[in-house]
Formats: structure tokens, C-alpha cells, sequence
């Protein structure tokens, strides 16, 4: 592939403030300061019950080797924005920090941190844009996947979205998040190489076009190929597409292997229904039917409450751009920072919505099932220090409404937040995508399905430790003592 630049890498995938931030806690010396961040979102995409993680593959790959090349150097020498001395200091800066997140296919929820980077305010604050970037899309795709996956059952589901992604990037990592998400295969072929998803594909019109007949088409695919699909809907699906397959799968019958046909269009469930009547009367029962047409998880339901006869759905535009919800809007906050003196202080951002109150505090996510069938509890985020692993009894309140609490004892408390990268070294083995594929399921069958339904699912608690909860309480309390003095002093100037 040409590239610009011989040495180009990600390293300068991210806004400009960053850098230029960075380049002032660098003049100020305070770059090498110790701060945590926490990534998070505020609200669960397409009203789904959870979300699945993913995106840390690619995360640990790009943090592997992280480096300002010559290029990236000399680019930024030449930019007025940024001071030689900085521009010097990047040149021989490694990444040194600490990436604590959970596996890839996790269940993961709102408001609790689903990342964590701590290390030098520096490292921290270079990284926040990437790491947004790819979690917020592949967590986003992996979800809307799941809930597809939720809607067919185990029935085939196929990715068909690359001529409709965003651009190559996506179509590839939107790819593999699918699989996360529960697809079977993917028609992308470069995905398939890469990351050893099964690859899968029927065939298109245009076969039929350039033959001009049906029959003609799928006698010259099965001339050569072995498993064959046929499209059926180019002219007319019941009356010439469907004859045709028949006729071409018996002419040939054991020469290949006749897996079924492909609707692309029409009334599906009308059509569907007259298809497996006709296979079935012509004697082939187990030739399957594909449907595909900018389908998604609510025309799956309806074809399929409509009694379709559809065996397996290629899903392309709606899954690959999260159509109904392109972004999953998460964040980065600071949530502690060392000072002056050496000692850690805890930072908090307020907002005039509650729900924009960041928590602060190094935290972890501590995911509470019962002992005796492993079922969610519920989330517990207390602040690193708590053990509650090793207490007998839980006190859990909803932050947004304390009145609803729980006590839970008999319970497990698993640590969600897993150390992935230690001081810039990747200590994590990425899984294939298949073992990622099978820990997503098991991790969502520990769900209850009332969180899990596509529609209305029950709000899944996330909810903090009473230290966590006072420690943020105190601290908007120091705020809001710290907003009335600088008001204060602003009237006593005029
Ligand atoms: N029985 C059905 N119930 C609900 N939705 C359906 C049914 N059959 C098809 N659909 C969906 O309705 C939409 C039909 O879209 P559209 O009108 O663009 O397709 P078409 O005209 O049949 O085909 P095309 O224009 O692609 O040749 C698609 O999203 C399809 O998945
Ligand atoms: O509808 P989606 O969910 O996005 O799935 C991908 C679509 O891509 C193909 O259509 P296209 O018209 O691009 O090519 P074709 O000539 O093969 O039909 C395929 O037939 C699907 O309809
Ligand atoms: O193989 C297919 O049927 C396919 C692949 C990409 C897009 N639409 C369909």
C-alpha cells in the first residue's frame, strides 16, 4: 500500500488539544505526575439492557511500540502550535502507563468505568482520543450485534456490511466486533484472513445480469463451485428464480452441494413461505433460505412473527453503521491526580445534570452474582482500596436514588477491571475471536433474561460503595465551597 510516509503510525491519531495540553504540563513539569483516567458512558445503546466490550484488541496492538516516528517529528518541528524543546521531548517518549480494562466480550453497563489508564498525566491524556475511538465503535457494533444475535436465535447470521460501512477501518473492525456479538460469519474476506472468522457469500445480481437468464447463472456457478447459494429474486423469485435453482440443483444434484437460495427483495415472508413450499416439494427439505434487504433486529422479529421461513439473514448497512444509534458516547475523565506534594488527590467534573457528576477516585467495577447459580446481582463500583470480595454481606444502593437499596449476602464479587498493559508492556493475550465470541455468551447467560430482552429491558444496578458515594458527596461539597470563594473574590475586584 502507498503511504505518505514510510514510518507513518497511529501516534498522532488524536486531537490536537490533547498535544497541545501535553505540552504544557511538559513546559510546566508537571507531565510526569501521576494521574488515573476512566472511561465510560453515560447511557446504554438502543435502549438495550446491556453492552457488549470490545475494541481491546485493537487498543493493545496499538499501544504495542507507541512512538513518535521521524515523520511524525519533523511534522510537528514544522508546526508553529508546538515548541522545539517539546517537540524534543516526544522524540525519545515511550509509553510507560498502566491499562487496566475488562476482556474483550464482556457485559458491560452505563456510568461504570469500562476502562482505566494510569500512569503519567502525560501518557494518560496522549491516549484518551484513540482509545475512544475504537472502544466507542467496536462496543457499539459488538452490541447491536447481540441483540441481533438475541433475535434469530441459532439461526445463521451473516456480516454483509462492507460496501456500506464507514470506510475501510470500520468495515473491518466493525467486522470482527459482529462476531464478538454473537454473527456466525462475514462476507468480508479480509476479516476472514485476518482475524480467522469464517468467510461465507452467496452471489450477487449482477451473475444473473451478465448471463441474462437465472438458469444460465446458476448452471455456470455450479459448473464451478461446490457449495452453492442462489440468488432467486433478480426477476422474478417464484416464478423464475426459484424454477431455475430447482432445475440446476437437480441436473447436478450430488456433483454439488445445493445449500439453499437467497431472497433480496420483496414481501420476505410472503415470498419465504412460497419458497420452502417449492424446495420442499421438489425434494429438498434441508436447502435453506437466506434473506437479506437492510434487515435488522426489529424486521428479523416481524418477518419472524409473520412465520417467515427464513433460515439464515445477512445483515449489512443497519449493523455495520449502528444505523439507530451511530455513537456510544463515551468518555475519558481524570479522576485522580498527584500534586505539588507527592499525594494523589481525587478530581471530580460537576455538571448541572446529576448524571454528568463524574464519580471520583480510582475505582473498580466489582460484578456481584449469587453464590448459588452464579446470576447477576448487579454491578458494585467501590474505590480501589474496598475489598468487597472478602465481606460478607453487601450493602448496594441505585446512585441516582438511594431509597433503592439492597443488602446481598451469598454473593461472588469478580473484579471487572483486568490489568492489560503494566508500565507500557502488553501482559495480555489477546483470545482468538471465537474463544471471545463463546466468554461473550456465557458472560451474558449469567444475566437475567428480564435485562437481556431487547425491548424495555430492566435497568441492570450499577451501583456505588457508601465510601465511593461519600467520597463524591465530600468532594462536591469542597467544590461547590471552592465555586462560592472564587465568586466572592470576582465581586470584592469590580
Ligand atoms: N414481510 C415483511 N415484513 C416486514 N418487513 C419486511 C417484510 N418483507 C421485507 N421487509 C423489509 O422491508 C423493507 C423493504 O424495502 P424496499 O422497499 O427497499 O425493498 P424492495 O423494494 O422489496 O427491494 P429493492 O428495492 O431492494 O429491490 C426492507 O427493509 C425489508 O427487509
Ligand atoms: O441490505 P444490507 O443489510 O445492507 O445488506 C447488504 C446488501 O448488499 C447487497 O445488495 P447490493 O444491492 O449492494 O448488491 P446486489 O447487487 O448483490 O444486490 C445484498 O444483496 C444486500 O441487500
Ligand atoms: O454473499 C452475499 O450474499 C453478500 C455479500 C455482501 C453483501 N451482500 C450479500
Amino acid at each position: 500500500m502507498t503511504t505518505l510516509f514510510p514510518d507513518d503510525n497511529f501516534v498522532l491519531h488524536t486531537d490536537a488539544y490533547q498535544l497541545t495540553m501535553m505540552q504544557t504540563y511538559f513546559q510546566k513539569g508537571i507531565h510526569n505526575r501521576h494521574a488515573v483516567f476512566e472511561m465510560y458512558f453515560r447511557s446504554l445503546p438502543f435502549k438495550n439492557g446491556y453492552a457488549i466490550f470490545a475494541g481491546l484488541e485493537r487498543v493493545l496492538d496499538f499501544l504495542k511500540d507507541l512512538h513518535f516516528s521521524a515523520s511524525d517529528i519533523a511534522y510537528m518541528r514544522e508546526n508553529p502550535m508546538f515548541d522545539d524543546d517539546f517537540v524534543d521531548y516526544l522524540e525519545q517518549w515511550r509509553f510507560k502507563a498502566t491499562v487496566r480494562a475488562p476482556r474483550e466480550g464482556e457485559v458491560v453497563f452505563n456510568n461504570e468505568p469500562i476502562l482505566q489508564v494510569e500512569g503519567s498525566i502525560f501518557d494518560a491524556q496522549l491516549i484518551e482520543t484513540p482509545l475512544l475511538n475504537m472502544i466507542n465503535y467496536q462496543t457499539l457494533i459488538a452490541t447491536k450485534a447481540s441483540r441481533m444475535r438475541a433475535v434469530v436465535g441459532n439461526q445463521g447470521l451473516l456480516e454483509f456490511g462492507t460496501r456500506r460501512a464507514q470506510e475501510m477501518d470500520a468495515a473491518l473492525w466493525g467486522t470482527r466486533a459482529a462476531f464478538i456479538g454473537g454473527f456466525n460469519a462475514t462476507s468480508n474476506v479480509r476479516a476472514g484472513k485476518r482475524f480467522g472468522i469464517p468467510i461465507s457469500g452467496t452471489h450477487a445480481h449482477a451473475l444473473v445480469q451478465i448471463y441474462r437468464n437465472d438458469y444460465d447463472a446458476f448452471k455456470a456457478y455450479a459448473e464451478t463451485h461446490r457449495d452453492a447459494v442462489f440468488l432467486v429474486d433478480t426477476y422474478d423469485t417464484l416464478r423464475s428464480g426459484v424454477p431455475s435453482a430447482i432445475r440446476v440443483a437437480k441436473e447436478f444434484g450430488n456433483r454439488i452441494n445445493f445449500l439453499g437460495v437467497r431472497i433480496d427483495s420483496g414481501d420476505m415472508a410472503y415470498l419465504s413461505k412460497g419458497v420452502r413450499k417449492m424446495l420442499d416439494e421438489a425434494g429438498f427439505p434441508d436447502a435453506k433460505i437466506y434473506a437479506s434487504n437492510d434487515l435488522d433486529e426489529e424486521t428479523i422479529a416481524s418477518l419472524k412473527l409473520q412465520g417467515a421461513k427464513i433460515d439464515v439473514w445477512g445483515v449489512g448497512t443497519k449493523l455495520i453503521t449502528a444505523f439507530d444509534q451511530p455513537a456510544l458516547g463515551a468518555v475519558y475523565k481524570v479522576v485522580s491526580v498527584e500534586n505539588e506534594f507527592g499525594e494523589m488527590v481525587d478530581t471530580i467534573k460537576i455538571s448541572g445534570s446529576a448524571a454528568k457528576i463524574s464519580n471520583p477516585g480510582k475505582k473498580q467495577v466489582w460484578r456481584i452474582t449469587r453464590q448459588s447459580d452464579g446470576k447477576s446481582q448487579g454491578d458494585y463500583i467501590a474505590l480501589w482500596d474496598e475489598k468487597p470480595d472478602q465481606a460478607d454481606s453487601l450493602f448496594m444502593f441505585n446512585p441516582a436514588y438511594p431509597y433503592l437499596n439492597k443488602t446481598i449476602v451469598d454473593f461472588n464479587a469478580r473484579p471487572i477491571l483486568e490489568e492489560m498493559v503494566v508500565d507500557g508492556q502488553v501482559i495480555y493475550q489477546s483470545p482468538s475471536v471465537q474463544e471471545i465470541q463463546e466468554y461473550s455468551a456465557e458472560r451474558l447467560d449469567n444475566l437475567w433474561s428480564e435485562y437481556r430482552r431487547g425491548l424495555n429491558p430492566q435497568e441492570y444496578p450499577v451501583d456505588l460503595s457508601q465510601k465511593a458515594w461519600d467520597h463524591k458527596m465530600n468532594l462536591i461539597k469542597d467544590v461547590r465551597h471552592y465555586v462560592d470563594e472564587v465568586a466572592k473574590d470576582f465581586e470584592n475586584r469590580q
